[in-house]
């Protein structure tokens, strides 16, 4: 028997799906260890990398539309959008859509919409414990991160807390930001934070959106 080299090897693991459903609707949140294929990872973490050494990122900010403010002290970040330019961003982009398609299959969400944005976090940035959906605006409907650093190193910190959406200061899970992990948790309610990090730290942080349109003020994604 020769290999089979034509098929590439699926984005997600393709257990994933299943786990992921049955976690979301247990408790609300899924951490998957080695679910983004490892070569899809060094593809995007190379791409955000080769951003961030040439300023090609924008600096993070709270809030949408008019009310977009930056706060370092809330959130230090650097963000690109996911724009489709990259062989290694459809790829991430195509195995979402699919995501989004057995939830909808699975859970009757609706969901319609993904965005999602590389992120770089500096040595010292955080992001202290929010929710993801905007108040006002319950258009994110599950968040999703994709961590692209290999080797994390033991004391590198920048760990993403959850937190018990009944009990928002009972933490539940620590994830830490290794390239091939995956969370996914439901954006109105389950408080998360990303403790300061001691090494760079790459990710993709994207949400599922349902269409919100209030007061009829239309609410494009980002
Ligand atoms: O990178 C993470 O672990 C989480 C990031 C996050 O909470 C966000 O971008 O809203
Ligand atoms: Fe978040």
């Amino acid at each position: 028997m020769t290999p089979n080299i034509a098929t590439p090897s699926p984005a997600l693991q393709p257990a994933t799906q299943l786990t992921l459903v049955d976690a979301l609707v247990e408790q609300g949140w899924y951490v998957g260890r080695e679910v983004i294929d490892l070569e899809l990872c060094a593809a995007l973490n190379q791409e955000l990398l080769h951003r961030a050494a040439y300023n090609g990122l924008d600096e993070a900010g709270i809030g949408r539309g008019q009310q977009h403010l930056l706060r370092k002290d809330i959130r230090g970040d650097a963000i690109h959008w996911l724009d489709r330019e990259s062989a290694a961003q459809r790829r991430y982009l195509d195995a979402m859509s699919e995501l989004q398609q057995a939830l909808n299959h699975a859970l009757f969400l609706g969901l319609f919409e993904y965005e999602a944005h590389f992120a770089h976090y500096p040595p010292g940035a955080f992001y202290q414990r929010h929710l993801d959906s905007f108040r006002g605006r319950a258009n994110r409907v599950i968040s999703t991160v994709g961590y692209l650093t290999p080797n994390w190193p033991s004391d590198g910190g920048g760990e993403m807390v959850i937190y018990h959406p009944d009990a928002p200061s009972q933490e539940v899970a620590r994830v830490i930001p290794e390239a091939g992990t995956f969370a996914c948790f439901l954006s109105e309610t389950i408080p998360h934070e990303v403790l300061p990090t001691r090494h760079p730290r790459t990710s993709i942080a994207g949400w599922f959106r349902r269409n919100a349109s209030l007061g009829g003020v239309l609410d494009p994604a980002r």
